[in-house]
């Protein structure tokens, strides 16, 4: 009998509150170029052929995805947690319980990036697919970087050989689940969890594109971005 096919999923964490982003609502229904947030990104996603599905990982208490994202073939789970780690956390357990493997991939993506390209989801996979461990999409660091404290520079911090991580981040179901078990909630990104397991996350250079919608500057600049493309 032969093994069964290792399958790619994605796996998007929309439970979120976007505080910092101060819309008077969670940032991910905000509309942005004509459509809401995660509309961008789950449209994003589906241009993506070789992922077998995905599933957007809702709050409990969320009444607006349906309202404001028709028509979606992605799987929905209304099992978002406290943080982004116990979002994922879950999402990945509902992932197992509709059929995913321990060893079939997940590439989980923030709702809130929602300028990310096909393209660059597709570079992420194929420089990961045939890794031990996986990667994720980032970008090295340009600026010069500072240390604060109480609004003062504390120390200039050596910038050489730092990134700033992005997402999607793409490791194995089984070896992320054993991760976040064991990392629990303070981790703020997947590669974190699987660093704390020892691993390696292969870096996967990104564009500075492929920023989160967190502050509320930061609409203004992904609708302008949006709305240039060609
Ligand atoms: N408990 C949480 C917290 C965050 N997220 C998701 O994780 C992504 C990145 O998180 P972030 O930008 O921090 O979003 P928010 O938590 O909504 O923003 P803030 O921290 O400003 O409240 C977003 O797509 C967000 O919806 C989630 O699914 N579950
Ligand atoms: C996963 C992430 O987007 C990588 O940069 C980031 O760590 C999320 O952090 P947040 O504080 O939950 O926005």
């Amino acid at each position: 009998m032969s093994a069964s096919p290792i399958d790619l999923y994605a796996l998007v964490p929309c439970a979120g509150i976007g505080e910092r982003a101060g819309a008077g609502g969670p940032k991910q229904y905000a509309a942005v170029a004509g459509k809401p947030m995660v509309r961008h990104t789950l449209d994003a996603l589906a241009r993506v052929a070789r992922l077998r599905q995905t599933l957007v990982v809702l709050s409990p208490r969320d009444d607006q995805f349906e309202k404001h994202v028709t028509g979606t073939t992605a799987w929905v789970a209304k099992v978002g947690g406290a943080s982004r780690a116990m979002t994922v956390a879950n999402g990945l357990a509902h992932l197992r319980e509709r059929g995913a493997n321990a060893d079939d991939w997940v590439l989980v993506h923030d709702a809130a990036r929602c300028l990310v390209q096909p393209a660059w989801i597709d570079a992420l996979i194929d420089a990961c697919v045939n890794d031990a461990v996986g990667g994720l999409l980032a970008l090295p660091l340009a600026d010069t970087l500072k240390a604060e404290t109480a609004g003062r520079v504390s120390a200039t911090v050596d910038r050489a050989r730092k990134w700033a991580a992005q997402t999607p981040q793409m490791f194995r179901i089984g070896l992320l689940q054993e991760a976040l078990a064991h990392a629990g909630d303070a981790v703020t990104d997947e590669a974190s969890a699987i660093e704390a397991l020892g691993h390696a996350p292969l870096l996967v250079p990104c564009s500075m594109e492929n920023f989160k919608i967190t502050w509320p500057a930061d609409f203004a600049l992904a609708e302008r971005l949006l709305r240039t493309r060609p």
